[in-house]
């Protein structure tokens, strides 16, 4: 929904430089409701947005970089949305405690992905998940990407683990005895996740599931970084109105 309010809102972008915050400044440009604040980049101090007109700041920069950020936008007084991978529940607990303590009533939205494909794939895959006895997940991206695997994919696998212990299903099936180092994947709350990187692709997963004789394939692919846009300015219009953490663009949507 578009901002309506009287005062169009100001949005920051941190890692306006990348491949996703440029694409970031470019949608809240051509955005009529929003208005384009301070771009700020490696070396640049968030405590300067303080003041500065912008009420929300949206984060795509690095793992490295991103909680330290948070806790910065937090003092700063400002409402944030974070696509930037690599949280733990360790550092979501810190983000709470803090939004907590200030007390102010500002809002952070982080998301692993912020495309409808893959926040629907997401969901269908937590749905799926008890009714199969093996699940596996796929990620394919750009090879300029610095983490694996995925914050989705490991988002889904967490998902797929959730759903599984509470239906009590057992570890899948896998007799492998030896293999090389890697050729499992990574495994993830008990669900093994398989990351590729190819030149030409931008962002794409699967989730497979198999039953005897039977195979389930989600598959959510981005082709363009606008694919994320609808998600990020519809969570920099909402973050305001949502107070505390919130993890997940579902948060924000009425999927039922
Ligand atoms: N949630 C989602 O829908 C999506 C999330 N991502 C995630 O967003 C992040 C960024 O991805 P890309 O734009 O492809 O990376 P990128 O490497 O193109 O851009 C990152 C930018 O952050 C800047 N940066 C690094 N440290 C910084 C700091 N301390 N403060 C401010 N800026 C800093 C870099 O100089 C660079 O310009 C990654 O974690 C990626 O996985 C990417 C696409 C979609
Ligand atoms: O780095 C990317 O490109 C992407 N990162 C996010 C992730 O790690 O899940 C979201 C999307 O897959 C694109």
């Amino acid at each position: 929904m578009p901002n309506t309010a009287a005062a169009p809102l100001t949005i920051a972008v941190l890692g306006a430089a990348g491949r996703m915050g440029s694409t970031v400044c470019e949608a809240v440009e051509n955005a009529a409701d929003l208005v384009l604040g301070p771009r700020l980049d490696v070396g640049d101090d968030v405590a300067t947005l303080a003041g500065s007109g912008a009420s929300v700041a949206v984060d795509f920069t690095v793992p490295s970089a991103t909680e330290a950020n948070v806790h910065a936008l937090i003092d700063a007084g400002l409402h944030a949305v974070v696509g930037t991978t690599g949280w733990t529940e360790e550092s979501l607990g810190r983000v709470r405690s803090h939004l907590a303590e200030d007390g102010r009533g500002l809002g952070v939205l982080i998301a692993p992905n912020f495309a409808l494909s893959a926040v629907l794939a997401m969901r269908f895959a937590a749905q799926a998940a008890r009714y199969f006895e093996s699940a596996e997940v796929i990620e394919l991206h750009h090879p300029n990407k610095v983490d694996a695997p995925s914050g989705t994919a490991v988002h889904t696998a967490r998902a797929i683990a959730a759903a599984r212990a509470e239906a009590g299903l057992a570890a899948g099936p896998d007799a492998t005895e030896t293999s090389l180092d890697g050729a499992r994947g990574a495994v993830v709350d008990g669900v093994h996740v398989h990351a590729v990187r190819l030149r030409g692709l931008v962002a794409h997963e699967e989730v497979l599931f198999g039953n005897p004789g039977e195979q389930l394939t989600i598959r959510t692919d981005s082709f363009e970084r606008s694919s994320f846009m609808p998600g990020v300015l519809l969570a920099a219009r909402a973050v305001p109105e949502h107070p505390g953490l919130t993890v997940g663009l579902d948060g924000y949507l009425d999927l039922g």
